[in-house]
C-alpha cells in the first residue's frame, strides 16, 4: 500500500512546475507527495506551498518545502490531496482526517485540484459517512437539523474527547447511505445554523490519478 501511494505521488509531482504555488492536501497519500516535493526541490525547483492543514504544515516545514501565506496568494496553480472517496462525477468525500475546510479552500483556490486514491477509493457511487465540520457552540442543534435531513449523526471523538479541528470545531460523521445526488446533500447540509463546512467536494476535483496495482491511472475532466 505504501508503495502505491508512493506512485501515486511520483505521478502526481510531474503536474507541479518551476514557480508553482502548490496546495498542499493533507493525509497519508499526500505526505509521500511532500516528500517527492522535497526531493525535486533539493535538484533545485523553486514552488512555494500552501498547507491545507497544521500537520501538512509541520511535515512541509520539516522537508524544507518553502511555504507561502495564503492571503498573500489569489490563485494556486494546482493543489493535490488525497480522497476517502471518489465518483465516477470526480465528486469526492474528504475529511477523514478532519482537514475537510482548509482542503475545499485550498481546492477552490486552485486551477486544477488533482486527487490521488488507491482504487478501493474509486467507487460508482459515494456512500461513505460525510465528515461535517460544526461549531461547538450548539452543536447538539446543528445534529438534530441534519437528523431531519436524513443523515444519522456521530460526533467523532478521539482519546475519549471529541475531536478538535484545525478551526477549533467539532466534526460531525454523518451517514446517508449512498448518495444519489451529492449536491444536493451539500446544499442540504451547508443550509444549516452551525455548519462551517462539509466533506462533500462536488465538482470541485479536474484530475484523478488512481492507483490501480503497480500502475497508475490518469484521468482528467
Ligand atoms: O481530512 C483529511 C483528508 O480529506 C484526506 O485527504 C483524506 O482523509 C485521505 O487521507 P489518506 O490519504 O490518509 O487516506
Amino acid at each position: 500500500m505504501e508503495q502505491q501511494k508512493e506512485r501515486l505521488a511520483k505521478e502526481a509531482v510531474k503536474y507541479v512546475e518551476e514557480g508553482m504555488v502548490v496546495g498542499l492536501g493533507s493525509g497519508s497519500t499526500v505526505n509521500w507527495t511532500l516528500e517527492k516535493l522535497a526531493e525535486e526541490i533539493s535538484r533545485g525547483l523553486k514552488i512555494k506551498g500552501v498547507p491545507s492543514s497544521k500537520k501538512t504544515e509541520a511535515y512541509a516545514r520539516k522537508l524544507g518545502i518553502p511555504l507561502t501565506d495564503f492571503s498573500k496568494v489569489d490563485q494556486l496553480d494546482v493543489a493535490i490531496d488525497g480522497a476517502n472517496e471518489v465518483d465516477e462525477n470526480f465528486n469526492l468525500i474528504k475529511g477523514g482526517g478532519g482537514s475537510l475546510f482548509r482542503e475545499k479552500m485550498v481546492g477552490l483556490a486552485s486551477k486544477n485540484l488533482l486527487i490521488i486514491i488507491e482504487n478501493k477509493k474509486n467507487v460508482a457511487q459515494l456512500g461513505l459517512p460525510v465528515p461535517v465540520e460544526v461549531v461547538p457552540y450548539g452543536w447538539r442543534l446543528t445534529a438534530a437539523g441534519i437528523e431531519k435531513t436524513g443523515g444519522k449523526v456521530r460526533i467523532r471523538k478521539h482519546n475519549d474527547k471529541c475531536f478538535i479541528t484545525d478551526n477549533g470545531n467539532y466534526i460531525l460523521d454523518c451517514s446517508f447511505g449512498n448518495l444519489n445526488d451529492p449536491y444536493r446533500t451539500n446544499q442540504s447540509l451547508k443550509l444549516l445554523v452551525g455548519v462551517v463546512e462539509t466533506g462533500l467536494f462536488v465538482n470541485m476535483a479536474s484530475t484523478v490519478i488512481v492507483g490501480k496495482g503497480e500502475k497508475v491511472e490518469t484521468m482528467a475532466k
